[in-house]
């Protein structure tokens, strides 16, 4: 849908932004491009509507060279949104959503009515912003209302360079989330820059991490960071990488603590001595057939049997669950230790250190597989 072929960008004053890069994106599929401040990106989404021109290299849309393509026909085929939004300060909300319809020389009514459509989708009432001017409106709003109008004319691509970079965190989350649904439905060919690895790997269905003006890697999100393919796209993933593998690392049987296991059954003074000799100062309760029923305190285990005694335990999961849900089942359990079990069977509990354990295996494990390969990254041109 949109294909870069051996397509160099020097500027006038020698730089070369983007070197001889080919790559391309699926119809319907959303590639973010990410890398550090100027390393080609905005050059890149650029030249696609031919705001920039390459000095070398071609660039098809939609199968089309678009060298020989009418530069505002292109346009019209492809929805821009950038971070400053751009809206007319003196048109209103309705009217610079309407902007490309307006181009188009479509009828006032049916131009009004795509734009309130729009709104709505977007999540602003018509009835409520459409008359407002963008000064009238939250940082947030304008966003969104630079997405309607990149929407407007239903062009097949979308290029989106920063578009959520202005607006706080908070806000950023939901516009991004609420895209993500828009996507969903619309299936557009979208081409996303970002410098933000976060947004990019929650947006993307591949993620292009850019060094100086080539691709290191073009990958499902899980894969850049499960196994960046080059040590310098590890260290641009690598910042708070621990956090990001949480969700892509397993609970293997490995990473489990034993603690002593009575049954619902046994005689509480039976269980308490055993727990006693073993200095534990609970333990895990199964019931006849060996599935989990909860735990039981020492302190608990006076008389009678331990069913008596036993708590439910809520805090379990199953084993092959991302480190990222035990640690969510935790917090919302306020447990220091949850259960895990293979099917009904109950295999071990993971503690808090043993999550930080399995954490750290994961992370060398990567590292391990990055300094296995044998990159040369002085090869890549200007670094
Ligand atoms: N008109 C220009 N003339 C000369 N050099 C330019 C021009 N525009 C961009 N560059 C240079 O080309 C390189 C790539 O710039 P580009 O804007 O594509 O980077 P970027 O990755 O989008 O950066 P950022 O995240 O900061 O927006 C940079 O070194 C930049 O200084």
């Amino acid at each position: 849908m949109i294909r870069f072929e051996n397509v160099t960008k020097r500027y006038a004053d020698g730089t070369t932004a983007v070197h001889d890069l080919s790559f391309e994106v699926a119809e319907g599929e959303l590639v973010t491009l990410v890398g550090p401040s100027g390393c080609g990106k905005t050059t890149t989404m650029k030249m696609v509507n031919r705001l920039i021109e390459p000095t070398s290299g071609r660039i098809f849309v939609q199968g089309q060279d678009i060298a020989g393509t009418d530069p505002v026909e292109l346009r019209r085929r492809i929805g821009y949104v950038i971070q400053q939004v751009g809206l007319f300060p003196h048109k209103t909300v309705l009217e610079n959503t309407a902007t490309v319809p307006y181009l188009l020389g479509w009828p006032k009514g049916k131009r009004r009515e795509r734009a309130a459509e729009l709104l709505d989708l977007v999540g602003l009432d018509p009835s409520v912003y459409g008359d407002r001017y963008p000064d009238q409106l939250s940082g947030g709003q304008r966003q969104r209302v630079g997405v309607a109008r990149a929407l407007a004319a239903d062009p097949p691509v979308l290029l989106m360079d920063e578009p959520f970079g202005a607006v706080d965190p908070v806000v950023r989350e939901h516009l991004q989330n609420e895209f993500l649904r828009l996507q969903a439905q619309m299936h557009k060919t979208v081409l996303f820059v970002t410098h933000d690895i976060e947004e990019a790997v929650r947006l993307g269905d591949r993620i292009a991490v850019f060094g100086q003006g080539t691709i290191e890697q073009l990958s499902p999100p899980a894969e850049v960071l499960g196994a960046p393919a080059t040590p310098y796209v590890a260290d641009f993933v690598g910042a708070d990488r621990g956090l990001k593998r949480l969700s892509v690392t397993e609970i293997e049987s490995g990473d489990l603590e034993q603690p002593p296991v009575v049954h619902l059954d046994d005689p509480a003074p039976k269980a308490a001595a055993r727990l006693r000799t073993e200095d534990a100062p609970w333990a895990v309760v199964l019931d006849d057939a060996d599935t989990l029923h909860g735990w039981v305190a020492a302190d608990d285990l006076e008389a009678g049997s331990v069913r008596e005694h036993a708590r439910r335990m809520e805090a379990w999961l199953p084993v092959g669950a991302t480190l990222k849900q035990a640690f969510a089942v935790m917090l919302q359990h306020d447990a220091g230790w949850i259960a895990v079990v293979d099917g009904d069977r109950f295999i071990g509990v993971l503690t808090p250190a043993k999550l930080h354990e399995a954490l750290r295996r994961s992370i060398d494990a990567d590292a391990r597989d990055v300094a296995r390969e044998d990159v040369v990254l002085d090869s890549v041109p200007g670094s």
